[in-house]
């Protein structure tokens, strides 16, 4: 008798990240085995070479904007991932804590929250304030860890204060969290969830450090199989009801006025609404770019022809170009 084995959909890890969260929302683990990755390259990786039939990254936040390291995969330059498209998408709201190890014995004169104002700079003449206040002392912190995109969703608390303390950029806020469990220090500290610090035994130096309350991460589901689901009767009714998000890529003749703009007009001349544009250098010649468009339609569920009509018309104007899926939209 042969033993079941579930499929594998692989995530961001270590256990407790956010992209854990991700996976667990959008994922039953009555039927699928996650799998934690120890890079976003590593799920493009296992999913395009068949070691997981999906993985899940994330794609973009409502503060930081967009996850380069993702985008960078989707671009796709040396042609490592050709078939993988994204299936689907899952949005998590994210609530930072700042975790580390409480000072053993409090110094008395230290009551160290500061005024929660940042001082104006030439730069940032009207700085961020800081959501909430640190839970203790600070002081004893000289290294914060986590992941960038972290960073960038909490400059305000981080500016206010934990200014001089020295940043480490890991793989994951759950990761930074493992990092300072390992600390004997007692002075390094991570941003993380609040799950990543119970499950290291961190103590909560700081709670909603994000700059701001709605901040939330849109992750995005990959597979490699562009196919028609065979539920597709079932898919169309949820797509009628909540709508559909598709994604292209493509690259311009850089040496021709208009050359975007020209792409552009394709999804505008289908009256299809455009609900994001991004660019990473192409790594061909200095400042050319792919461009990342995504709107609204399915590639499969186009009754009246739109999405069709604007993606032969891109493949007449652009230098190259790449449909990267079509999925059923959360919000
Ligand atoms: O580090 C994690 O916990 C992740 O899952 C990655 C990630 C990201 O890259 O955006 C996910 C959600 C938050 O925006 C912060 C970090």
């Amino acid at each position: 008798m042969t033993a079941f084995r579930k499929p594998v959909v692989s995530y961001l890890g270590p256990a407790a990240s956010y992209s854990h969260q991700a996976v667990r929302q959008a994922f039953s683990e009555s039927t699928w085995e996650l799998r934690p990755a120890v890079t976003i390259d590593d799920v493009f990786d296992h999913v395009q070479d068949g070691h997981a039939t999906a993985g899940v990254v994330p794609f973009e936040n409502s503060t930081n904007g967009s996850v380069v390291f993702t985008l960078d995969d989707l671009a796709d330059r040396s042609n490592r991932y050709a078939n993988i498209t994204i299936t689907g998408e899952t949005y998590v709201d994210v609530h930072h804590c700042l975790v580390g190890h409480k000072v053993p014995i409090p110094v008395l004169e230290d009551t160290t929250e500061g005024s929660g104002t940042c001082t104006p700079t030439a730069t940032d003449p009207s700085p961020l304030k800081p959501r909430s206040k640190p839970l203790g002392s600070l002081k004893h912190i000289q290294r914060l860890y986590s992941h960038p995109q972290a960073f960038g969703q909490c400059t305000a608390f981080i500016s206010t204060y934990l200014k001089g303390v020295e940043i480490f950029e890991v793989s994951s806020t759950s990761k930074a969290a493992e990092i300072v469990s390992k600390d004997t220090t007692g002075t390094w500290a991570a941003i993380s969830s609040q799950l990543a610090a119970e499950m290291h035994g961190l103590d909560f130096l700081g709670k909603s450090i994000e700059d701001r309350e709605d901040n939330t991460t849109r992750f995005l589901i990959i597979g490699t199989d562009p196919s028609v689901p065979s539920n597709w009767d079932e898919v169309k009714k949820s797509l009628a009801k909540s709508g559909s998000k598709s994604l292209v890529s493509f690259t311009v003749p850089h040496t021709s006025p208009g050359a975007l703009a020209d792409v552009l007009a394709c999804f505008q001349a289908f009256d299809l609404n455009l609900t994001s544009i991004n660019s990473r250098p192409s790594l061909v010649q200095p400042f050319q770019y792919i461009f990342f468009v995504e709107f609204e339609g399915h590639k499969h569920d186009d009754p009246d022809g739109r999405v069709k009509g604007a993606l032969e018309k891109i493949s007449g104007v652009a230098q190259s170009w790449r449909w990267l899926g079509s999925w059923q939209r959360y919000r």
